[in-house]
């Protein structure tokens, strides 16, 4: 288990983190959220070691992280793709690696091939994109084989695909076993990948829990052959509707199934029912309005 405890950043007189605390349970994904400068890629590099907190602590079964006699083995970190060495090649950056966290050379080639990167692993890391540097870096988060993965926009710069290939591989990390914390400013890049969601605004957790409980269902929006005759329908059921800019009505606080049941009680054809989450810019302002 990983804990966080009253981690707090000062850069002069400025709080960038302000006694943040979490913890991380093994079998888990968890998102970080929040804007851009919301303190993240702090926290993260709290708990890792790569710059000094100002007060509190983070630990991993236990023990600080630069206490761990092998921290690569117990964490894989994701936290800045870009330092690496542009003259390198892939295969030649991952075998030094390799050699700092003690895992044969034979490990670079099964972590290449994870992230697809075995064709490219020859060439020079200064002709790589952003994704494929991004996949290096998860290449080499994974080389130990770490229970622990804590990755900062995993998804910056990679495609569609590869962030479905992201998906399934935190996933299935957390499906043996593993935990993982993944930050991101956007939600919809982390809202299929994540358990739970711990929300961090102007350097406060504003929000930690499932994601369900935070983002759970906010309405329902319907479309029907008889739009006019669906709203009384709805309003007459009690709902209150609302007409969305799509050309769909939107009733707030309904469930879908509520809806469904209304449509096909009045006898109405339906063209499209789907529930509508708040986003989490919405949720974001709601939360932080409200401390
Ligand atoms: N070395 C530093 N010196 C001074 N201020 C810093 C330093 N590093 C970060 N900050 C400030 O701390 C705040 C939090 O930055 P941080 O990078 O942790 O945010 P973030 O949530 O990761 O944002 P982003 O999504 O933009 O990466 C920002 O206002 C940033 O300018």
């Amino acid at each position: 288990m990983i804990e966080v405890s009253g981690l707090t950043k000062q850069y002069g007189a400025r709080t960038v983190v302000d006694d943040v605390s979490f913890t991380l349970e093994p079998g888990t994904v968890t998102g970080f959220l929040g804007p851009n400068g919301a303190g993240k890629t702090t926290t993260m590099r709290m708990m890792t070691g790569l710059v000094p907190a100002t007060a509190g602590s983070a630990s991993f079964d236990g023990r600080a992280y630069p206490g761990l006699p092998n921290p690569g083995a117990v964490v894989g970190t994701l936290l800045d793709a870009s330092a690496v060495h542009p003259g390198r090649t892939g295969r030649t950056h991952l075998r030094l690696l390799a050699s700092v966290v003690g895992v044969p050379a034979a490990r670079v080639e099964e972590v290449l091939g994870m992230v697809g990167l075995t064709a490219a692993a020859g060439r020079r890391i200064g002709g790589y994109s952003l994704g494929m540097r991004q996949r290096l870096g998860i290449a080499g988060a994974l080389l130990a084989d770490p229970p622990v993965l804590v990755f900062d926009e995993p998804a910056n710069g990679l495609d569609p695909e590869g962030i479905r290939w992201m998906r399934d591989l935190l996933r299935g990390h957390a499906a043996r076993g593993g935990t993982v914390l993944l930050s991101s400013h956007l939600l919809g890049e982390v809202e299929s990948t994540v358990d739970r969601l711990l929300v961090i605004g102007a350097g406060r957790v504003v929000a930690d829990g499932p994601v369900g409980d935070l983002l759970g269902g906010d309405g329902a929006a319907v479309r029907a052959t008889d739009p006019a005759a669906l709203a009384r329908a709805l309003e007459t059921a009690g709902f209150h509707v609302q007409h969305g800019s799509d050309g769909a009505l939107v009733a707030p606080g309904a469930e879908p199934g509520q809806v469904g049941a209304v449509a096909a009680a009045a006898g109405l054809v339906l063209t499209d029912l789907r529930p509508v989450r708040r986003g989490i810019e919405d949720l974001f302002f709601q939360l932080t309005a409200a401390t």
